[in-house]
């Protein structure tokens, strides 16, 4: 059973992530949103608080989610089925492969009860999550397999060759975009849990670079590296829940990527077992010597092969920490402080402007009623109102972050704050930032919130060029609330900026409207549709870092070349002749992209959804 190799010893008794996490919703089972009595405040329960109102968000969804001329959005509830009720495909028989995977890998290795196969269904997108919420899965993986080692993952994969068996990694199944479900209803699907491949091998701090399991999740992944002196400063909104192999397969950026880089400047090198052979790891600096398969790999998805082990660049834990909060009197003058810092030799560690409608969510989620005025005393908003011209509609927060020595942080602050106070921005100091670092992964859990009383919310995010920056947001913002407004439908649409480049921004937009009287799906489809469209009129990517999956699928010949689609198909071929990694991901078939409308309609599921 199983290699000979220590890495192979799971603890018995540890309980597997996946029995840990929401199997309806996004995260930690003991943190979520609900109403308390007698106010009907909404509140927020965590491992550590219970109930704490956030008194001005109910409001705040009334206020925002109103046509002029009717009564306010008000919540109704909109509860889930139970997952006892849910009703799965049956497993196909594949008596075979069943008998040769069982004489490597042991019994806790592989599970086909109705938990683990719901838990494995699906990521974490506003479809998934509605889909799971009515009890729809129509093809839940056949069979889940933990490895606990490279070696078990190269025997998996062999057997899956063999016998012509899909195989789909799951990392921490939290990409939005479709990534992880399974789409070929006619193969046995195994869905490989990589969260058991959790340890830092080595760490090497002459040349500052780490050798890591791939399955490892973010506070884990940190924890083991701070016991080094070092961190890695990967911080997307899903740390606490996403792997290091999901995040080389997804190309995924981090709060902290003005300074440390997107996931793929961290990344040295990996190993990764395809169907044809595996690629090894090659430490160092570069070479240039010939394409370095890491660039066909990193943002693969799962659909090339399964990312092992990677060997990745850290730095010294930082000894300096600030974050500040600021007050920029529009978008406009926040951007134009950003493209200025941007063109400077000195940049903050993260930099997050969030426009007007974000701001205000932001103040009306905070637990304290009128959290804006905690941090502005009445004199400090006569004085921006007053003397400043501040207009409190337009107004945008931001939270810019130093880290490093006390040296380096002060050289990059003066320069910094120069360049806020030539576009009039003001001051809020520490605070707001403190609040950010501690509340930052609390937002996603209003989505599950939202989605429980009658309402839905999602996201669509690009890289777009600073010349475009302001029209897409303009027109985006503008489109959407009319899109909806033309028939009668509440809508929201807020943004913010969290990554910046020499050319271009990363534009994160989070939009929200009513769950429609039939409870379908086609009120949200339109928005992505619309969203997507926007986006890419404008020249944007379909994604700076939420990935392709299966849903962006139909806007892939679009977005990259034909000549480029052709080569992946060709290199997929190479790599994987019988298409069984994640297949239908990434790019469309020949055939589907004959057939483009129909395609894309069948793909968000539009008909058959229901909320
Ligand atoms: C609330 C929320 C906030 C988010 N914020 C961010 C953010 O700030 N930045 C960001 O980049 N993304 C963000 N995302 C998206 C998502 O977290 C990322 O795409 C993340 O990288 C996925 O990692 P994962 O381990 O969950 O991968 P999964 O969702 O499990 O998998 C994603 C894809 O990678 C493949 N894959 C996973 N592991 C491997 C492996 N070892 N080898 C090969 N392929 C593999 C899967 O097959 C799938 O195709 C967010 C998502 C949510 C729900």
């Amino acid at each position: 059973m199983g290699s000979n190799n220590e890495l192979n010893n799971y603890p018995k008794e540890q309980k597997d992530i996946y029995e840990q996490i929401k199997w309806n919703g996004w995260g930690d089972t003991r943190k979520f949103l609900h109403l308390i009595k007698p106010s009907g405040d909404i509140a927020i329960t965590t491992e550590k608080y219970s109930a704490v109102p956030l008194p001005s968000l109910r409001n705040f969804i009334k206020k925002e989610l109103t046509i002029s001329g009717q009564s306010g959005t008000d919540l109704e509830e909109t509860p889930s089925v139970e997952w006892e009720k849910i009703q799965l495909n049956a497993i196909k028989p594949y008596p075979e492969f069943m008998r040769e995977i069982k004489s490597f890998f042991s019994a806790d290795q592989l599970k086909d009860d109705k938990f683990a196969r719901i838990t494995h269904t699906y990521g974490k997108s506003l479809r998934d999550l509605v889909r799971l919420r009515i009890g729809q899965i129509k093809q839940a993986p056949d069979l889940v397999v933990f490895p606990h080692s490279h070696e078990e993952v190269e025997k998996l994969v062999q057997l899956a060759h063999k016998y012509n068996v899909v195989v789909i990694p799951y990392g921490g199944g939290s990409n939005i975009v479709g990534a992880c479900e399974p789409v070929c209803q006619e193969r046995f699907t195994v869905s490989v849990d990589m969260r058991r491949m959790n340890k830092v091998l080595w760490v090497d701090r002459r040349e500052m670079t780490a050798c890591i399991q791939v399955g490892v999740m973010g506070p884990d992944l940190e924890q083991q590296l701070h016991k080094h002196g070092v961190s890695m400063g990967h911080d997307p909104d899903s740390f606490e829940f996403s792997t290091l192999g999901g995040w080389l397969a997804t190309c995924s950026s981090g709060h902290q990527s003005d300074k440390y880089g997107d996931i793929e400047d961290m990344c040295v090198s990996f190993k990764t077992v395809t169907p044809t052979g595996t690629f090894e790891l090659r430490n160092g600096a570069r070479a240039g010597a010939g394409i370095n398969y890491k660039h066909i790999i990193l943002g693969s998805e799962g659909t090339l092969g399964i990312i092992t082990e990677a060997i990745m660049k850290v730095h010294t834990i930082p000894p300096v920490v600030e974050y500040y909060g600021f007050l920029f009197p529009s978008f406009t003058h926040a951007t134009s402080a950003l493209e200025q810092i941007r063109r400077s030799d000195v940049l903050p560690t993260m930099t997050r402007i969030y426009d007007p409608e974000e701001t205000k969510l932001s103040f009306a989620s905070k637990p304290s009623r009128g959290a804006f005025s905690e941090f502005m005393s009445a004199a400090v908003k006569k004085y921006l109102y007053y003397i400043r011209s501040f207009d409190f509609n337009n107004v945008c927060l931001s939270i810019i972050g130093f880290e490093g020595t006390k040296k380096v942080v002060d050289f990059h602050k003066a320069s910094v704050f120069d360049y806020l106070s030539k576009n009039s921005a003001f001051s809020l100091g520490q605070a707001p930032g403190k609040t950010w670092a501690e509340k930052r992964y609390d937002l996603p859990y209003i989505r599950d919130f939202l989605l429980g009383n009658n309402l839905w919310v999602d996201v669509a995010e690009t890289t777009v060029s600073w010349t475009n920056l302001l029209p897409l947001w303009k027109e985006a913002k503008a489109a959407f609330v009319e899109h909806y407004k033309q028939q009668g439908i509440p809508a929201w649409i807020c943004a913010h900026i969290s990554h910046t480049y020499s050319n271009g921004v990363c534009l994160y937009f989070i939009f929200a409207s009513k769950q429609n009287s039939e409870k379908e799906l086609s009120n949200y489809v339109q928005g992505k549709k619309l969203m997507t469209d926007i986006v890419l009129k404008h020249g944007g990517a379909i994604s700076h870092h939420h990935g392709v999956g299966y849903e962006h699928v139909p806007w892939m010949t679009r977005y990259a070349t034909n000549g480029w689609v052709g080569a992946y198909r060709q290199i997929k071929q190479i790599f994987d002749p019988k298409n069984i990694c994640n297949p239908r991901k990434l790019i469309p078939t020949v055939e589907e992209d004959k057939q483009q409308q129909p395609f894309l309609f069948n793909i968000l599921n539009v008909k058959q959804s229901k909320l």
